[in-house]
């Protein structure tokens, strides 16, 4: 198994990163072939620059409440259904995330789609090895790191991700080992292995996604902060909660009404940790439809702040900057 060098890149300054980032896709067995194979220091395609890891290790968070919202009657009493809407309005408004309990999916059902996701990443290396690809146009696809070969550093992370639409993967062409627990999302499936030297990198490095909405299970181990107020705050794992944040597409539709707020996932020495992002409306949306500020909401005091754009042409961008630590968002700002 190749392990990369863990020598850091400030010691050697002409190390080859690139033929380094290139062995390791090469390996496909992932992050989790890394630890299977035992490192015990983390390869230096994985360290951050200072600039991304700053403030990981002291969040001074504790003075906020991050909003929870209880979908509990919604659906029946309108006093509810109001008080519902103003509160997903203020969230929207002042952190871009919030968590949903009493959404009525089933407990089982969200487990047991944890549990996929930890057999398809657990199973034997060879079967996992069909579905790395760096082919994008892929509905059915694994892969460590999205942005290896563009990112700053590398995360420590692999992803299983499934494409809905515009056309759905059928199910024979999803792995085995998850494929009755997904109906019908657009979903990347995160598997965060234990990192035996987690204050070097990151789970996922500071990001705003590039979808409209997003909506993420967690499991119990946490990790994901969002950043609140200049400051990084923990997003707490709650049994049976939903973590829904907005993406900068609403954000540019709603000529920053709504805000799409950077997160990140912190490296750890436990896990894995595993989660679920569903993203609504990234992705490969191939029709032209072209999305600007909402006429409604311009004014003369309140000009549109972003220039048109598809959701090719955003994600495209998105995925050629990868995650070095700036909003895809500023590109497209008038
Ligand atoms: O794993 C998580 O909790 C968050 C992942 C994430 O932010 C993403 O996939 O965009
Ligand atoms: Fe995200």
């Amino acid at each position: 198994m190749f392990v990369p060098s863990n020598t850091k890149a400030e010691t050697e300054p002409k190390y080859d990163r690139k033929s380094e980032l290139k062995a390791f896709d090469d390996t496909k067995a992932g992050v989790k072939g890394l630890v299977d194979a035992g490192v015990t220091k983390l390869p230096r395609i994985f360290i951050h620059p200072p600039e991304l890891l700053h403030n990981v290790t002291n969040p001074n968070n504790k003075q906020f409440h991050f909003p929870i919202i209880d979908l509990d009657g919604i659906r029946d009493d309108s006093a509810k259904r109001k008080e519902f809407v103003d509160k997903v309005r203020d969230a929207s408004e002042t952190w871009g995330f919030f968590q949903v309990v009493n959404h009525g999916i089933p407990m089982e059902v969200m487990e047991e789609m944890l549990n996929g996701v930890r057999r398809f990443n657990e199973q034997e290396t060879e079967i996992k090895k069909k579905y790395y690809t760096r082919d994008f146009t892929k509905r059915v696809a694994y892969r460590s790191n999205f942005d290896l070969y563009s990112s700053p550093a590398a995360n420590w992370r692999d992803t299983l991700y499934f494409t809905v639409a515009p056309t759905p993967a059928k199910p024979e062409e999803l792995p085995e080992a998850c494929r009755n627990v997904q109906k019908g999302l657009q979903s990347a499936c995160h598997y965060y292995p234990p990192c035996p030297e987690p204050e070097l990198t990151m789970g996922t490095t500071r990001h705003s996604d590039n979808d409209f909405t997003t909506v993420l299970l967690q499991d119990s181990l946490g990790g994901l902060q969002v950043l609140h107020q200049n400051q990084w705050v923990d997003v707490p794992p709650i049994p049976g909660a939903l973590v829904v944040n907005l993406g900068d597409l609403m954000q540019l539709i709603s000529n920053d009404k709504f805000i799409s707020v950077e997160h990140r996932v912190l490296a750890s020495n436990a896990g894995p940790r595993i989660s679920v992002a569903s993203f609504f409306g990234s992705n490969t949306d191939v029709s032209a439809k072209v999305y600007a500020p909402m006429t409604e909401l311009l004014s003369e005091e309140n000009p549109p702040k972003y220039r048109p754009t598809t959701i090719k042409e955003y994600t495209e961008y998105f995925r050629a900057k990868g995650l070095d630590g700036t909003s895809a968002l500023l590109h497209f700002r008038l």
